[in-house]
């Protein structure tokens, strides 16, 4: 860890980029190899609940161990004072992939392109045994180049001995059934996520849904995934294929990230001609 003035010397703070629950995002400026990166800053006093606590303290350990990956964020330095922990990480585009499914005609070998990147980050937090438990298309950013990185390990966890965990974390729409039924659960929830932010990106809309968050888990704990046609006639067969093996709520059947990856739909880049 590095001293107060070394860091003042090393990065010059510029212009604040966003606000999160727990502090603050600016561009920081590294004189000595003339490149920008993000610096989030985390206010620890408002910090009051332990898990909140423990979280903090995982992020920057969790990021340091999948560092570097072409599809996740890197951390680069991390400082501490008494009040704040700072940590210096890949300056990503203020455009998340939350902006871009906001987009109404997402091809699906652009949606494809998305989903084998941010696969492909998964399949290395899992080969380490950290499950993310908050993949959703807000925390997937982008480079200056537009790769695509998994960022916020702020909700991260390591799968201890047993290979699992437990816990209610995450977002209702993307959220694992297990998760919610307050089951021990494994990497698979962040497969169930993506295959949500799959969903997303192909139909414009959640596969489940609801007023309040409650309704939201009722809907996920049905699990009950359908294919409106009204949506889904434009959409092929393999992609629906997919969907229908990520968001599985069978666990042991659910694919793991290597399985997503080998599929036809990613392997062809989303190029189909079937249609159901
Ligand atoms: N590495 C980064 N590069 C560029 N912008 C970032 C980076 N990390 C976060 N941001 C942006 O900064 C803002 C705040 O991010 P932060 O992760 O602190 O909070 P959050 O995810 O919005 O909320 P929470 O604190 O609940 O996790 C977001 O708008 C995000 O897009």
């Amino acid at each position: 860890m590095l001293s107060e003035s070394l860091q003042k010397n090393k990065y010059q703070p510029c212009e604040e980029i966003g606000r999160g629950r727990f502090g603050v995002i600016s561009r920081v400026f590294c004189p000595m190899t003339q490149s920008s990166f993000a610096c989030k800053t985390i206010d620890k006093r408002l910090l009051s609940d332990p898990t909140d606590r423990e979280c903090l303290e995982n992020e920057p350990k969790i990021m340091t161990l999948l560092s570097p990956h072409p599809n996740i964020v890197q951390i680069y330095d991390m400082f501490e004072t008494d009040e704040t922990v700072q940590l210096i990480l890949d300056l990503c585009q203020p455009v998340t992939l939350y902006d871009l499914i906001l987009q109404p005609d997402l091809s699906e070998p652009k949606a494809a392109s998305y989903m084998q990147q941010l696969v492909l980050g998964l399949a290395h937090c899992h080969r380490f045994g950290i499950v993310h438990r908050d993949i959703k298309p807000d925390n997937i950013f982008f480079d200056s180049r537009g790769i695509l990185k998994i960022g916020d390990f702020g909700s991260a966890t390591w799968l201890g001995e047993l290979g699992t965990v437990d816990g209610l974390v995450g977002t209702p729409y993307y959220v694992a059934p297990e998760v919610v039924m307050g089951r021990p659960y494994n990497e698979k929830v962040d497969i169930w996520s993506a295959g949500v932010v799959l969903y997303v990106m192909l139909a414009g809309v959640p596969p489940f849904f609801g007023e309040t968050a409650e309704e939201i888990f009722e809907a996920v704990m049905r699990g009950n995934l359908r294919f409106p046609s009204r949506i889904f006639r434009s959409v092929s067969a393999e992609a629906k294929d997919l969907l229908r093996k990520m968001i599985c709520r069978d666990v042991s059947r659910r694919f793991s990230a290597e399985q997503v990856l080998r599929h036809p739909w990613i392997l062809n880049g989303g190029q189909t001609n079937s249609m159901d």
